[in-house]
């Protein structure tokens, strides 16, 4: 393969916020609620020509026997307002945030975005994700929640006009004294809304759409209306079965299989030889899951009080209560507990793992370990060989975790052509190869 035809690698970083992956024993954990965090990781990954920053989000704070869970991140910033500041002291890495489609309105939602777009010059990208339960909920006006399939016809309803709110604006002609807005109507099983939308068209038309929701439902949703899939399937295996079957998915929605891009989030630990590497991951995930935190994942699965027995030994003897499933609160549920745990104990008897080395070995996702040009080749292989079209990198560290991956991974990436090195153009659409969605025709007035 020639550097000319290589598949180019798509790159993004995740800035921690909602998940147990930061250690926060390490001493050069920094904050992960001062601007200056968010702002070196964004810039960081900007000199390194990375396709876009990313925030995932959380919308309660999750609970543990009753009380907020010590090894979650917890308290952050609201999405919108953090990506807005980085547009201030970034020029061309791209931005997206994640926002549930579940608790907010559409017009709110296409006018945040739309001015996100026009504030960064065209950067903006929207990751649309359902959110998963009524704890969660109960945060908002009316309680908020929504069956699962009910959660992904709102969505749908939700992208339909938000696009229609973006669409009712002719494109911004500056010579010609500005844009136009067309009144928009809608009326739909979810929204009922009609007016004239406050906000010009973005620089992209569109802000980019990723999607992040796994179920056969949310699959469909993706397939008929992201640009961009996030997903949990890292592994090369799982990677290019998920691949497989999100791309076979776009044809009936009369889509290209460019039109959607698969991105996964990775880890990337790297060591000068390949054991150093390894001590180094193996240490990380020891960090990660000290023994309280193999208990309390545990006690979810197992729905009781189980800290007097010894992380470091066997599975607990008494048999889990299945009906107590609300031990942990704010965490998406495993479909059936019952399952869940035969398995779990089926895998420690047969592997001889104690209660921290299963938990270890159930929360690990793979990710890369090994010498940069080892993780560089991997990288490139996942990609060439369509188990993905590139990762978002996960730290373990804010905000420094990621400086090693791109001070000598991302270059080897670059000297192979299979990643820029160079920005092509001023939008994350021109960064991801997508199409620039133009104005539809309107029908004569
Ligand atoms: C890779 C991935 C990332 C997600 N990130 C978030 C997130 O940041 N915030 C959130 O509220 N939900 C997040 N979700 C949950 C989804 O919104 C959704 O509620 C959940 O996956 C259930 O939908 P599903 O059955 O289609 O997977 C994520 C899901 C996946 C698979």
């Amino acid at each position: 393969m020639t550097t000319k035809n290589r598949k180019q690698i798509h790159l993004g970083v995740h800035f921690p916020g909602v998940n147990n992956t930061t250690v926060w024993t390490d001493p050069r954990s920094g904050s992960q609620i001062d601007f200056l965090s968010f702002e070196h990781l964004a810039r960081k990954a900007e000199d390194a020509k990375l396709d876009f920053f990313f925030l995932a989000e959380g919308l309660r704070l999750r609970e543990h026997k009753g009380r907020i869970h010590d090894l979650d991140v917890v308290g952050r910033p609201d999405t919108l307002p953090v990506l807005a500041a980085l547009a201030a002291v970034t020029d061309r890495i791209g931005l997206a945030g994640t926002i549930n489609t579940t608790f907010n309105e559409p017009f709110e939602l296409a006018r945040q975005f739309a001015t996100l777009d026009l504030l960064s010059e065209g950067r903006a990208a929207w990751n649309l994700v359902t959110s998963s339960d009524a704890f969660t909920g109960e945060n908002f006006r009316r309680g908020g929640y929504l069956d699962h399939a009910d959660r992904y016809r709102r969505a749908g309803e939700l992208v339909d006009v938000a696009r229609a709110l973006w669409d009712s604006w002719d494109e911004w002609d500056a010579e010609a004294g500005g844009g136009i807005a067309h009144p928009f109507e809608h009326t739909g099983p979810q929204f009922d809304v009609r007016g004239t939308f406050t906000t010009p068209r973005g620089p992209q038309g569109h802000p980019v759409l990723f999607q992040a929701g796994d179920s056969g439902e949310g699959r469909d949703f993706a397939a008929a209306t992201a640009d961009v899939v996030f997903s949990a399937h890292s592994t090369f295996e799982d990677g290019q079965a998920f691949y497989r079957d999100v791309k076979d998915r776009l044809a009936a929605h009369g889509r290209d299989r460019d039109a959607l891009k698969i991105i996964p989030a990775t880890t990337v630990t790297i060591g000068d030889t390949p054991e150093e590497a390894a001590e180094a991951a193996r240490q990380i995930r020891l960090a990660q899951v000290p023994g309280p935190t193999a208990i309390a994942f545990l006690e979810q699965i197992w729905g009781r009080d189980l800290t007097a027995y010894d992380p470091e030994g066997p599975l607990p003897d008494v048999e889990p209560d299945y009906d107590n499933q609300a031990i942990t609160r704010g965490r998406v549920r495993h479909a059936d507990p019952r399952e869940v745990a035969r398995q779990w104990r089926e895998l420690a008897e047969t592997n001889r793992w104690s209660i921290r080395e299963l938990v270890l070995q159930l929360t690990s996702r793979g990710g890369f370990v090994g010498t940069p040009t080892h993780v560089a080749d991997e990288i490139d292989r996942f990609v060439q060989e369509d188990a993905s079209d590139g990762f978002i990198l996960v730290p373990h560290l804010t905000p420094h975790g990621l400086d090693d991956v791109l001070d000598r991974v991302v270059p080897l990436l670059q000297e192979r052509g299979s990643f820029r090195s160079e920005y092509a153009g001023p939008t994350l659409r021109d960064h991801l190869g997508l199409v620039r969605p133009g104005v539809p025709a309107r029908a004569a007035a």
